[in-house]
């Protein structure tokens, strides 16, 4: 509990300066600082936005999702032998990557709504800047300097990692032992500014990318190519409005220029302590501890493990 609380936070954290892109990109140290320094009050500002904005605002959660992935979730975390019912909602792409509804389109506009009025708060928001910067898209993960902070969201972003994603990607991916901490970001293609992504793995166990595009926000190009390294061939992805895709994070995938419209996507990760992915895991962050094996045999887990929270704390390290 804090003793003091802020009760301006809100208009103080409206007249800072955010960092410019440029020093931004040059990750320059004074960029962190303005993090660091501001972060008591931003999250002050972010609590209070909500109380302000509140007869108007949804508080998201997981009825925004789509109805039979949430029965099939809900029947799991009290059965866990009922978790076959999950894996059938998902169908594989290629060894490693699988696609299924992930948000019900009947309520994806009201939770774009919501992000909407996050962008138009005033107050700062750092945008990702991993592989390249993302100028449209926001950090959503506590660990994050300059993170969405909105309290109601944050009850949503940690049931969706720890209800939803990562019991799924222990039962399809067999990440259990290397989920612990979680990560995320949203991002936005536009054919003026962020085109494309090169390719790359990610520094992650398991990716969950959610596209957040509406059905009558159309777009073309921007397709994702992920390379099946068993084969060599190379499926080629075209996100459909509220669908997800799971993917182990080091299965290579690019992205296409947009050519038109917009494409608005969710994206979080899971990986392990001191960022221990899989055996075999390489990525394109360059910063992943992958020295430390564990020796974890999938037929060692059980289903209740696997529908189950990990016991060791969340650390505040962040990819990027
Ligand atoms: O274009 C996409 O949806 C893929 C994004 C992605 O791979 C990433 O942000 O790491
Ligand atoms: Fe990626």
């Amino acid at each position: 509990m804090k003793t003091m609380t802020n009760t301006n936070a809100l208009q103080q954290a409206r007249a800072l300066t955010q960092p410019s892109r440029e020093a931004s990109l040059k990750r320059d140290l004074s960029v962190s600082q303005f993090w660091k320094n501001n972060r008591n009050l931003i999250e002050d500002a972010w609590a209070e936005w909500e109380i302000e904005k509140k007869e108007d605002l949804l508080v998201p959660d997981e009825t925004l999702l789509d109805p039979r992935l949430r029965q099939a979730i809900n029947d799991a975390w009290e059965k866990p032998e009922k978790e076959n019912a999950v894996a059938d909602l998902w169908e594989e792409i290629i060894p490693g990557v699988f696609t299924a509804q992930f948000f019900d389109l009947e309520r994806l506009a009201e939770f774009r709504k919501y992000l909407e009025a996050t962008v138009h708060s005033g107050i700062p928001i750092r945008a990702p800047y991993g592989i390249q910067l993302n100028r449209y898209g926001m950090m959503l993960d506590s660990r994050s300097e300059g993170h969405l902070a909105a309290p109601n969201f944050h009850v949503f972003y940690n049931e969706i990692m720890d209800r939803y994603m990562r019991p799924i990607a222990r039962l399809l991916l067999g990440t259990y032992g290397y989920d612990n901490q979680t990560f995320g970001f949203s991002i936005q293609y536009n054919p003026e500014k962020d085109k494309d992504l090169h390719a790359h793995t990610d520094a992650s166990a398991a990716t969950l990318n959610i596209n957040i595009n509406l059905p009558d926000e159309e777009f073309t190009g921007s397709e994702v190519d992920f390379h099946d390294q068993t084969t060599g061939k190379v499926v080629q992805t075209i996100f459909e409005p509220g669908k997800a895709i799971l993917h182990r994070g080091n299965v290579p995938h690019a992205t296409h220029p947009i050519t038109s419209g917009e494409r608005s996507n969710l994206v979080v990760w899971l990986y392990g302590d001191r960022m221990q992915i899989p055996r075999g895991g390489t990525n394109s962050y360059g910063n992943v501890n992958n020295k430390e094996f564990k020796d974890i045999s999938a037929e060692n887990i059980t289903a209740r493990k696997r529908w189950s929270m990990p016991d060791g704390p969340k650390d505040t390290i962040a990819p990027f």
